[in-house]
Formats: structure tokens, C-alpha cells, sequence
């Protein structure tokens, strides 16, 4: 990519009944996002016409076959589909989980066609995009399938980064899903992605206990004591900085996570209540671990404001320069860490 080209951003339009929409096209109402980057979104010019007139949203686009014809200065629409859908704001719908998936799927093929740089995916209802060829809790698990790589939730906010050992799964399985590989594997995903995009050499990771009180020396559960504890004392002894576990309880009240550059929860509402809580609707959630960009805001559909013109793009701007900053930072640790040996010789043959 040449130093003067703008960052290629495509979003996934999410569920069209919730508000999705509302936040990426209210995003880009600012005239000035455009000279950060050139947003493409894969949805139908029909389905963005008819959402920018119900929202009264003063936004004009540029309608494309595919994202290689999309210009800078413009928001780009890719047609995914052609006809009109039924817009049914604030109901769970076959057809908009449907048109969800379609959106996703040609996003994540430009993605892995280098058409697109980073994507941005608006949200989905979990319940609706069920369907024979798709059978994921989320984008995250469908990344990673489809990056063939492993994935971290990683959910960032200005001063603060908190991510899931375990994530779309359901309380009653938590305890048995954590292993000592999972966690080396969920710790080594964390510390690369602060070095490599986020530009911390030397990241300080904390772990969260899983039971209460950490499980009080074994009193309240074995979990910490016998696979928690074992693995953060072989990891640190191998040279990472990780720490714990953690009573998670008072963790963020006692301001104990501004001591580290992330915190591993073991899982998800133990780690997105203190985060949602403290980012006051600036969070986003970045998929770490994969080949390629993904963030999103850290809300879902939020049909009761749906269509309305009441949601808050705050969160969905911040996933806008989160991927474009960590898409820059890894560029340039790309960079930093070209083997300068290899460089030479390349140089001497050519
Ligand atoms: N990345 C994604 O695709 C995500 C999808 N979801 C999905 O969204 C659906 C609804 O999930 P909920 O747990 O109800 O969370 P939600 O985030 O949609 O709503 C929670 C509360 O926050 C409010 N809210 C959310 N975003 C807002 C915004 N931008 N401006 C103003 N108010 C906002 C809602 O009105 C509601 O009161 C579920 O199907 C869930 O699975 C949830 C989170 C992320
Ligand atoms: N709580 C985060 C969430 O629901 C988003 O999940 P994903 O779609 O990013 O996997």
C-alpha cells in the first residue's frame, strides 16, 4: 500500500432492523472521517437510500460493483443485493439476519482478497443469522474460521484493554473450558497483539481469578489454585509479564487494572461489565490474533431505539480509528522487524 493512499475500510452493515446503520452513516455524516479513510460498505444502495431518508440522515454515496472500483472522498456501497428489503426497525427478522450474513460474507471475501484493509462490522442479533451454512455465536469465531487463525476478544478503550478467555459460551461450561493451553495460547494472542498493534514492547498482562476470592486457597473451588496459578508462574518464569490470578471482584473499583496494559477475564461478563462500565459507549471490541483488522462497537442491535435517529455513533467512530490505528502500527512493526539481512540480499540480487 503507497504512503499516500487512504486505508480501504469495510463494513458489514449488521441486522438492518437494529441500528447499525444509523451509527456507520452518521459516522460518515462528518464530512472530515473521509480524510482518514475511504469507507466501503456491503449492503445495497436500496437499503442505505431508504435508512438515510428515515433517519433524516444527509449523507450522499457512490454505488459500486465491487470494493476494487470504490473512490476516495466517497462513501462507496457495494451491492450486495439488489432489491429493496423489508426494513422492519426493532424486530428480529429472518430476512435481516439473512441480509446480515450476506453483507458479512462479501466483507470478509474482500477482506481476504486484499480489496478491503480492515473491516468494521456493525451488529448482528446472534439468534437470527443462524442458518445451515452459518452456525456461529459471532463475528469472531467466524473470523477466525474463515483467517484460519486463533482469535482473541479483545475489547479496547482509551488507557484500557480487557480480554476473554472464554467468550460465546454459557456460564455452565466456563469452568471446564479453561486449560492450561487455552490460557498459554489466549496469553501469547494478548501479548502479541500489544506489541505488534498496539506498540507496547514489554506489555504487563493480569489475569482474573475465575472463582470468588480467587477460590480462597481452595476453599471456594479448585480452578485457580491447581491451572490458573501452575501457568502464570510458568509463563512468567519463560519471561512474560503476567500477573494474577486476581480477585476480580474489586479489581477495576480498587483501580488495580491502570497497574497493567490488559487484563484477561476468564469470562465474558466478568470482563465486559467493568469495561462496557468504564468506557462510557467509547469501546471497541477488535478481534486479536488473525492475519487481518476487525473491529466493531461494543454494542449490539439495540432494537428498542431502532430507527429512531436516538443512537450514539461514538463507539462505531472509535472502531473506525481503532482499525485504522492498528492497521498503521502493524505496518509499521511489519517494518521495524524485516530481517535487514533478507533486505540486503534482495537488494544485491535484484
Ligand atoms: N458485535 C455484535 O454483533 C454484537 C451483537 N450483539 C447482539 O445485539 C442484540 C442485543 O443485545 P443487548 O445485549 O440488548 O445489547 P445492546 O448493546 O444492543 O443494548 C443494550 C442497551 O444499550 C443501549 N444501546 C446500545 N447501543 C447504543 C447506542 N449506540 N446508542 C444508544 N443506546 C445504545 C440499548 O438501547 C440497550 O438499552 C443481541 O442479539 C446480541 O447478541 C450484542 C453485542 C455485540
Ligand atoms: N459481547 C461481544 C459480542 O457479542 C460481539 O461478538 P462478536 O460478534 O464480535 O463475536
Amino acid at each position: 500500500m503507497e504512503e499516500t493512499q487512504k486505508i480501504k475500510l469495510g463494513i458489514s452493515i449488521g441486522d438492518i432492523n437494529g441500528i447499525g446503520c444509523e451509527v456507520a452513516l452518521k459516522t460518515f455524516e462528518d464530512a472530515r472521517m473521509l480524510d482518514f479513510c475511504t469507507p466501503i460498505l456491503f449492503a445495497s444502495n436500496k437499503t442505505i437510500s431508504q435508512q438515510k431518508n428515515d433517519l433524516g440522515i444527509d449523507i450522499t454515496f457512490n454505488g459500486v460493483r465491487d470494493a476494487s472500483q470504490a473512490l476516495e472522498g466517497k462513501i462507496n456501497i457495494v451491492n450486495v443485493w439488489k432489491e429493496a428489503p423489508h426494513i422492519e426497525y426493532g424486530q428480529a427478522t429472518k430476512e435481516a439476519g439473512a441480509l446480515a450474513i450476506q453483507s458479512l460474507k462479501a466483507a470478509v471475501r474482500a477482506l481476504k482478497d486484499g480489496e478491503i484493509d480492515v473491516l468494521v462490522t456493525a451488529p448482528i442479533n446472534k439468534n437470527n443469522i443462524q442458518a445451515d451454512d452459518f452456525k456461529f455465536p459471532g463475528h469472531t469465531d467466524y473470523l477466525a474460521q474463515e483467517l484460519k487463525g486463533e482469535s482473541l476478544m479483545f475489547m479496547v478503550a482509551d488507557g484500557l484493554r480487557v480480554g476473554l478467555l472464554t467468550d460465546h459460551i454459557a456460564v455452565k461450561d466456563v469452568a471446564q473450558a479453561i486449560t492450561a493451553k487455552l490460557i498459554r495460547n489466549k496469553v501469547a494472542i494478548m501479548e502479541k497483539s500489544l506489541q505488534m498493534d498496539f506498540g507496547i514492547r514489554r506489555p504487563k498482562i493480569a489475569l482474573l481469578g475465575i472463582n470468588p476470592h480467587s477460590g480462597d486457597n481452595g476453599t471456594i473451588g479448585e480452578e485457580d489454585d491447581k491451572i490458573l496459578k501452575p501457568v502464570i508462574q510458568e509463563l512468567f518464569n519463560k519471561g512474560t509479564l503476567v500477573y494474577g490470578p486476581y480477585s476480580a471482584d474489586s479489581f477495576f473499583g480498587s483501580n488495580t487494572h491502570q497497574n497493567f496494559d490488559a487484563v484477561l477475564a476468564a469470562y465474558h461478563d466478568q470482563g465486559l461489565i467493568p469495561f462496557k462500565t468504564l468506557s462510557f459507549g467509547k469501546g471497541v471490541n477488535y478481534t486479536a490474533g488473525l492475519a487481518k483488522v476487525r473491529t466493531s462497537p461494543d454494542h449490539g442491535t439495540a432494537y428498542e431505539i431502532a430507527g429512531k435517529g436516538q443512537a450514539d455513533e461514538s463507539s462505531f467512530k472509535e472502531a473506525v480509528f481503532t482499525a485504522i490505528q492498528v492497521f498503521r502500527n502493524r505496518m509499521e512493526y511489519m517494518e521495524l522487524t524485516k530481517n535487514p539481512l533478507q533486505k540486503q540480499k534482495v537488494k544485491r540480487g535484484g
